[in-house]
């Protein structure tokens, strides 16, 4: 969550001359709400069944960047989904250089909310397992945004 999937998605997808779509801003045109709001109103479940049914379209869609929300691979079907139709880049961060993006990222990311410190920790690490499903990984901590643009499109030609 946050480490930067859509800031750096959109920039890669304008290097490689592709389509952009972020499943997040998807979902908030079909609940016509933000993110926070169709957690609040419609609670997580729904969320993620929407998120689930954008995935699963535009996976299979070619030339496009996709930028997932950072909750999506808990869902077996969107990993098995996007691992057999497209590229999977994880964008790896260290808890230590994660940690203080938090206060950018709690007003919009229901799930960091009216949370402490160690609840987010146990968040972040019970993630890890799920994320090692991928096909790149590029360590982010220390990179801007075109530098995490360039270690990707890097990886993408050597394949
Ligand atoms: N390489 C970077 N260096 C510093 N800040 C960054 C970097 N990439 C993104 N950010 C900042 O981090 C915040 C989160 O970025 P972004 O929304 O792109 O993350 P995300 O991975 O798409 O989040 P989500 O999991 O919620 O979809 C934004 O404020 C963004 O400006
Ligand atoms: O990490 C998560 O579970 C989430 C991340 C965001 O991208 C959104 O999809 C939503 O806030 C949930
Ligand atoms: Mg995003």
């Amino acid at each position: 969550m946050g480490v930067g999937k859509t800031t750096i998605g959109q920039e890669l997808a304008r290097k490689l001359q592709y389509g952009f779509i972020d499943t997040d801003a998807e979902i908030e045109v079909k609940y016509g709400m933000k993110t926070v709001d169709i957690f609040s109103i419609y609670g997580e479940k729904d969320f993620r069944k929407t998120e689930r049914e954008i995935v699963m379209e535009t996976c299979q869609m070619e030339g496009k960047v996709i930028s997932l929300g950072g909750g999506a691979f808990k869902q077996e079907e969107i990993r098995q989904a996007c691992l057999e139709h497209g590229i999977v880049v994880f964008l790896d961060m260290t808890w230590e250089f994660w940690k203080e993006r938090i206060s950018i990222l709690s007003p919009t990311r229901p799930l960091l909310q009216e949370k402490s410190l160690d609840d987010i920790e146990k968040l972040f690490n019970d993630r890890q397992a799920i994320y090692q499903d991928h096909h790149i990984r590029v360590q982010i901590d220390n990179l801007g945004v075109d530098q995490a643009v360039e270690a990707i499109y890097d990886e993408l030609k050597l394949r």
